[in-house]
């Protein structure tokens, strides 16, 4: 049992989770003095670490800032945002476009169509990478009546007036304006820094932030900014800060349980700090957070073994480094292969199977920030593999009990009851994700968060609205901007989708051209081998390749010895990091698991004992104490 060392880790709990209040953790850049001229050409003084920093920043060394917090997501297709105040894009006859809450209900409809072939954890660990890579600023509103202009930090800004295009000025830091009563905010204007905009038309100075690195590096696990990564770790052994309940490590109690846990029935519940502040929106979305952190203190404690001289930084930056590396191992390799199929993947060079060399593909000139298309609408029709009830299963494979999702949003509570941590993890890997397709379940779609109520919210109708929000090219601008045959009539869609949707978008759309991206890239027919149609394919393999090839510490990257693994032990992350075994490891006593954990039990992938499958050999990062200088 470890006390955690409060003295190296200042606390900071209850401002770090939530609402994002001082959340961008840059004290420097709240300093700035505010009249600081827009667009100013970025000066580079990075020093080359063997380590990532916390916020991404100096990953590309000519670019600083480039994946980093609080800057606005990259455009693929021209933006689309409304011309007139309170407002939100126009059809092309001029009238409003189809109601975001009519689309969901007359399209997406809750029918229920099973995975043959993939398990629960295909799309549970989707969210895992989804929260790697991005998260819109500020309160997640859908359609507003009357909009403002916000930061981050839910103040106005004092430029609202000028809608729509929430002209880009700089405003004093600690502006303390704060929403008045019966507003929302619009979320998406960055106020309090103006380094690195990119300044090339009015559209990128409204442009919508994400408050997380774009690379793909567990800044859900570690934290986006020096700040809150300390606050979550130990002060020593180089682990990530547990306390032990029931014999078992939890990840520690936040400090603002009624507004990072809004599900909880009362205030002794518990409720983690993670390095996401999503981290405790489901239980199984929690349960991955937790084998995360489990894996870090692991390797930790292993490493500590191996290397006595290492002291609490060298051990939790190796282990972190080691923890990152075995994720994109699993991400591309293992989870991408299933959605984007294996051979687009390598035509597109986004995987080298088989390869036993360093694969040196960075490119200093590709940025890792994510597209909106991304974001806001290829990667979110995932959603549509999420199940209404989770079973938790027990290590015979028997069913315990189902739970509904909707009593369970931000209560993680279930984890701590009995099993509920493996019998969850068990579940995943057990029970059939939904098909991807057009059919959503209705506790996403009717009772998304829903509490104690009758019903709650609707994620497709979000979905969609936020990709106005966003100001997204339209599904045909998409298409065009992917190379696809643009259709020109709706009957043209029949090509790409199936009649009864063209049928359906032709009763809601006035025109083909009007057609919102997240819907009809949503409705497409799948490219063979992959879980999604073209277009977001396009613009899936578009994002995980730049994020890819535009991070500096990617894994299987050798050019800088410094920052490499050595060969053996790249080749050992190779051969031994997967799902499967991850569970096995960072579960509490799983002991049996399939090979493929994304893939269902069957015949050709049967259980077998957790020690029976490989694994990362850590004895390769020993290091002599001679060598230790
Ligand atoms: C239990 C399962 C899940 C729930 C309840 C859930 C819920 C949500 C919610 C409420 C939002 C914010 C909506 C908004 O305000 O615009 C969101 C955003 C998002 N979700 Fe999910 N989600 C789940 C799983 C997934 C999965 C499996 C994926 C992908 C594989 C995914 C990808 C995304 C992405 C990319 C965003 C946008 C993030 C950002 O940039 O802000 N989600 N989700
Ligand atoms: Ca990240």
């Amino acid at each position: 049992l470890r006390e955690r060392d409060t003295s190296t880790t200042p606390l900071i709990q209850s401002t770090l989770m939530g609402d994002g209040v001082d959340y961008d953790g840059d004290s420097e850049k709240e300093n700035e003095p505010s009249s600081v001229p827009i667009c100013t050409a970025h000066q580079s003084n990075c020093k080359k670490t063997r380590y990532r920093s916390y916020d991404g920043s100096c990953n590309n060394l000519a670019n600083p800032t480039w994946g980093t917090p609080n800057n606005p997501y990259e455009n693929m297709a021209q933006s689309n945002y409304a011309d007139v105040v309170n407002s939100w894009p126009k059809a092309s006859d001029g009238a409003s476009l189809p109601n975001t809450r009519e689309i969901s209900m007359y399209i997406f409809i809750p029918k229920h169509e099973i995975e043959h072939k993939w398990s629960l954890n295909t799309q549970q660990w989707g969210q895992i990478v989804a929260h790697d890579l991005s998260l819109t600023a500020g309160p997640n509103v859908a359609k507003l009546e009357s909009p403002v202009c916000c930061d981050y930090n839910g103040h106005i800004a004092p430029d609202a007036h000028t809608h729509p295009l929430c002209h880009y000025i700089p405003i004093p830091p600690n502006d303390d304006v704060h929403v008045p009563e019966g507003k929302q905010c619009m979320n998406f204007i960055r106020t309090t820094s103006t380094k690195d905009i990119n300044c090339t038309g009015p559209n990128d100075l409204a442009a919508p932030l994400s408050v997380v690195t774009s690379y793909m590096d567990l800044s859900l696990t570690y934290g986006n900014d020096e700040r809150h990564a300390k606050a979550i770790r130990e002060g020593s052994g180089g682990r990530l800060w547990t306390t032990v309940r029931n014999g078992y490590e939890w990840p520690p109690q936040t400090g603002n349980i009624k507004k990072d846990c809004i599900g909880v029935h009362s205030t002794d519940e518990p409720c983690y700090l993670l390095g996401d502040t999503r981290g405790n929106q489901s239980p199984q979305l929690t349960a991955l957070h937790i084998i995360l952190v489990n894996e870090h203190n692991r390797i930790a404690d292993a490493l500590s073994t191996l290397n006595p001289h290492w002291d609490d930084e060298k051990i939790y930056q190796e282990a972190r480094r080691i923890t990152i590396a075995e994720t994109q191992r699993i991400n591309y390799y293992e989870y991408l292969l299933i959605l984007l199929g294996k051979n687009n993947m390598a035509d597109k060079k986004l995987i080298y199977p088989n390869h036993k060399n360093y694969v040196n593909d960075y490119n200093p000139n590709v940025s890792a920030a994510i597209y909106k298309e991304h974001a806001s609408a290829a990667f979110r029709h995932f959603h549509t593999m999420i199940r209404g009830y989770l079973n938790l299963i027990t290590e015979d494979r028997i069913l315990a009990k189902s739970v509904r999702l909707s009593d369970w949003f931000n209560r993680p509570a279930l984890l701590e009851k009995g099993d509920g941590f493996d019998d969850l993890i068990r579940g995943l890997s057990y029970q059939a994700a939904d098909k991807s397709d057009e059919y959503w379940d209705l506790e996403i779609t009717r009772n998304l968060f829903r509490g104690n109520r009758s019903s709650g919210v609707d994620l497709r109708a979000m979905d969609i609205q936020r990709g106005r929000d966003h100001g997204l090219g339209t599904y045909v601008e998409l298409r065009a901007h992917c190379d696809l045959p643009v259709p020109d009539t709706f009957k043209d869609l029949k090509e790409y989708m199936s009649r009864e949707n063209v049928k359906k978008l032709e009763e809601l759309y006035v025109s083909v051209e009007d057609i919102d991206l997240v819907v009809g890239g949503s409705l497409e027919k799948h490219v063979p081998g992959a879980l999604v149609g073209p277009t977001f394919l396009c613009i899936l393999l578009q994002q995980f390749l730049n994020i890819r090839i535009g991070d500096r510490y990617f894994y299987e990257n050798g050019k800088d010895q410094d920052i490499a693994f050595t060969l053996p032990q790249l080749n050992s992350i190779r051969h031994g990091a997967s799902m499967a075994r991850l569970l096995c490891d960072n579960g509490h006593n799983i002991k049996w698991m399939q090979r493929r954990a994304f893939e269902l039990v069957s015949d050709e992938n049967s259980l077998v004992r957790c020690d029976e499958l490989p694994a990362v050999n850590l004895t390769l990062w020993q290091e002599s104490r001679r060598n230790n200088n």
